[in-house]
């Protein structure tokens, strides 16, 4: 699982996912935009349109999957419940990875029932260019003791570990990015897929 606000999905995003299943070998990589994001204020573009979005960029990628489950719940989109439908589709042996970037990361013990979430699936880390922040106290506490070496290590049980990695391209993009360069007329060409942008400007979105 890869959950995002998406507003818009960006190539940080997509490469991400990509190169997380060819890392971690994984079969599938569900990309599950957020309805209500808990931890932000309400994004300016609703979550069907976000999801659209999420749709054309990722195309025909192999094993990349724009998963609008979060959309059937009301309220806040916590990962906890989103990881209980997961681990209800895939079943209680199946090794579950719930990435985060080290931005998002950093918040996870501020996080709805965060103990809960790691009986539920790993967590998987992305490093990311320009957050390097150290964890908070909170947050080392939550994960003493749950950090694996190499995804053998935590693939060795289905959930429960933490796994830093450090992507081949790491990309330095973000929708905060994005949106101020929209705002301001500029340009976002080769930041995110063509079909997004394409569907960005038809919708005269973020201007
Ligand atoms: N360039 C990137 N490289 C690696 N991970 C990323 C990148 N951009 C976002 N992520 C991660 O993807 C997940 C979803 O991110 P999100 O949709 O909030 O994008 P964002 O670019 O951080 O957006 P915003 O600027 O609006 O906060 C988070 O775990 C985030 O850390
Ligand atoms: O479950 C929570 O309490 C929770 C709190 C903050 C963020 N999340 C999830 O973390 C993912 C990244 O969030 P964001 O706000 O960085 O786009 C997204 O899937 C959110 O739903 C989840």
């Amino acid at each position: 699982m890869l959950g995002g606000t998406f507003d818009p999905v960006h190539l940080g995003h997509l490469r991400s996912a990509v190169e997380l299943r060819e890392v971690l070998a994984l079969d599938r990589v569900h990309m599950i935009p957020a309805h209500v994001p808990p931890l932000r204020e309400a994004p300016g573009v609703c979550s069907a349109e976000r999801l659209t979005m999420l749709e054309a960029g990722i195309g025909d990628a192999p094993g990349l999957v724009a998963d609008g489950r979060e959309l059937q719940r009301d309220g806040p989109s916590y990962s906890t419940d989103t990881l209980v439908t997961l681990r209800r589709d895939y079943g209680e042996q199946t090794r579950l990875v719930m990435a985060v970037g080290h931005d998002a990361f950093l918040r996870l013990s501020e996080w709805h029932a965060p103990e809960r979430l790691f009986e539920l699936a790993h967590v998987a880390v992305i490093d990311r260019p320009g957050h390097d922040a150290p964890l908070p106290a909170a947050l080392e506490s939550l994960i003493t003791g749950r950090e694996a070496q190499d995804a053998e290590a935590l693939f060795a049980r289905p959930a429960g570990g933490v796994l830093r990695i450090r992507l081949p391209s790491r990309m330095d993009i973000s929708a905060t990015d994005l949106r101020e360069r929209l705002a301001e007329g500029r340009s976002i060409r080769y930041l995110l897929p063509e079909a997004v942008e394409a569907y960005i400007q038809s919708r005269n979105l973020y201007r």
